[in-house]
């Protein structure tokens, strides 16, 4: 039986010297494979402690890479454990991602009232 890990447990694992990521519902170890990685260090640890099935699969990695998984896996998610948003630990070098968006959503929402409301007022 593989070890069970919660989202919260593995999303402690996310600096440098302990890295670790979900892909498809396992766990792996990242941490030495690190210097390794073709696709460079940064993108690995930006996705340090989460899920990063998506973005795995969007780079296309080979059947090459796929099989390196087995070596750096350390068990599967407890898909029943609470997922948690992971914050990232140093502000400055986050750029203006999430709340950026969500200003500009709203933003956009506002906009579009603005017109519908000029339209109706028309007659
Ligand atoms: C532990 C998981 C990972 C392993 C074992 C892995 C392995 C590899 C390998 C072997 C390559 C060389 C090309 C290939 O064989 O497909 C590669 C390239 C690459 N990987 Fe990963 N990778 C992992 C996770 C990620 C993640 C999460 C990202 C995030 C976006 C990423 C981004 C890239 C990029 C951008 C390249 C292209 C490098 C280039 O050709 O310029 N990888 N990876």
């Amino acid at each position: 039986m593989a070890k069970l890990y919660s989202y919260k447990e593995i999303a402690e694992h996310n600096t440098e010297n302990d890295l670790w990521m979900i892909i498809d519902g396992k766990v792996y170890d990242c941490t030495k494979f690190m210097d390794e990685h073709p696709g460079g260090e940064e993108v690995l640890l930006d996705l340090g402690g989460q899920d990063a099935t998506g973005p795995f699969a969007d780079i296309g990695h080979s059947d090459d890479a796929v099989k390196m998984l087995e070596d750096l896996y350390v068990g599967d998610v407890d898909k029943d454990s609470e997922p948690i948003a992971v914050v990232k630990g140093d502000p400055a070098s986050t750029t203006t991602g999430g709340e950026g968006n969500g200003v500009m959503i709203l933003a956009i929402a506002a906009v579009a009232l603005a017109v519908v409301y000029f339209y109706l007022n028309q007659k």
